[in-house]
């Protein structure tokens, strides 16, 4: 069972203040990327393996960090015991994503560009397209992605925010056919203003956040019961 807390707890921060705190967490507080992807990753399969049955599962990797949290998350869901495949659109040229290509491709996880043919076998996605750093509209081949995801009506799992949602002001439009209409959403460190108005399954990880860190944003922080890695968000 997962803690429930109150979404009334936790700061809800912007586009601006994510990105500050992420800079500081490397420059300031001395972490590297890879640690913190690595329990971000985590947190996001722990959260799916609590939410949905074991399954097939098509992980989007963008070409950012979140798709970085993507590729550790599908291979922390094949020791969960789900069957991950990767669909990785954009290849980036930075050195820790092309390790993370090489960890799941040596695991057995395919990682290919385009979504897989029988995508409707699949129970279910994770979009791990884009995260904090993200500036609409999607530009191709995220287009042409997102629209297919939407078409399948498959359950979407998405990693940080929803892949297309605008961080600060949310979903464009109710209708829109260019983004991810998620069915459940983990947030790390804390959830984006876009979540505000959010009431299907919410769940936070990430944590990591340095009390210093805490401290100068005056940010208020989930409470983690015991050690627990994730918490679920509600009204
Ligand atoms: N501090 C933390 O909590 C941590 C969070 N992590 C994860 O990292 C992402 C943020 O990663 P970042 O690399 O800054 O950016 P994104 O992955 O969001 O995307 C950047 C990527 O996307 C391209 N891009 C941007 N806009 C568009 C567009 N309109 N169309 C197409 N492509 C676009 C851009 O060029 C870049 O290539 C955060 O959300 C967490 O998931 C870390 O893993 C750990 C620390
Ligand atoms: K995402």
């Amino acid at each position: 069972m997962v803690h429930i807390i109150s979404k009334k707890s936790v700061s809800f921060i912007g586009q601006s203040l994510a990105a500050k705190i992420d800079e500081q967490l490397f420059s300031k507080y001395g972490f590297k990327v890879e640690q913190l992807m690595e329990l971000a990753g985590l947190a996001s399969a722990q959260a799916i393996a609590a939410h949905y049955p074991k399954s097939k599962v098509a992980v989007l990797c963008g070409p950012g960090n979140n798709g970085g949290d993507g590729f550790v998350c599908a291979r922390h869901l094949q020791q969960f015991g789900f069957n991950p495949s990767i669909v990785y659109p954009k290849e980036s040229k930075n050195e820790l994503m092309k390790s993370l290509v090489i960890q799941c491709e040596t695991s057995s996880i395919p990682v290919q560009p385009n979504l897989p043919t029988d995508l409707q076998s699949f129970p279910l996605i994770v979009d791990a397209l884009f995260g904090f750093s993200f500036k609409p509209p999607a530009r191709e081949p995220f287009t042409e992605i997102l629209k297919a995801v939407r078409a399948s009506g498959i359950h979407v799992f998405s990693i940080d925010i929803p892949s297309g949602w605008d961080v600060d002001n949310g979903a464009p439009s109710e209708a829109s056919e260019d983004i991810i209409h998620p069915h459940a959403v983990i947030s790390l460190t804390l959830p984006k203003m876009c979540m505000k108005s959010w009431t299907g399954p919410h769940f936070l990880g990430g944590r990591f956040v340095p009390r210093g860190l805490v401290e100068e944003h005056g940010l208020q922080m989930p409470v983690y019961p015991g050690f627990e890695q994730i918490v679920k968000v509600e009204d």
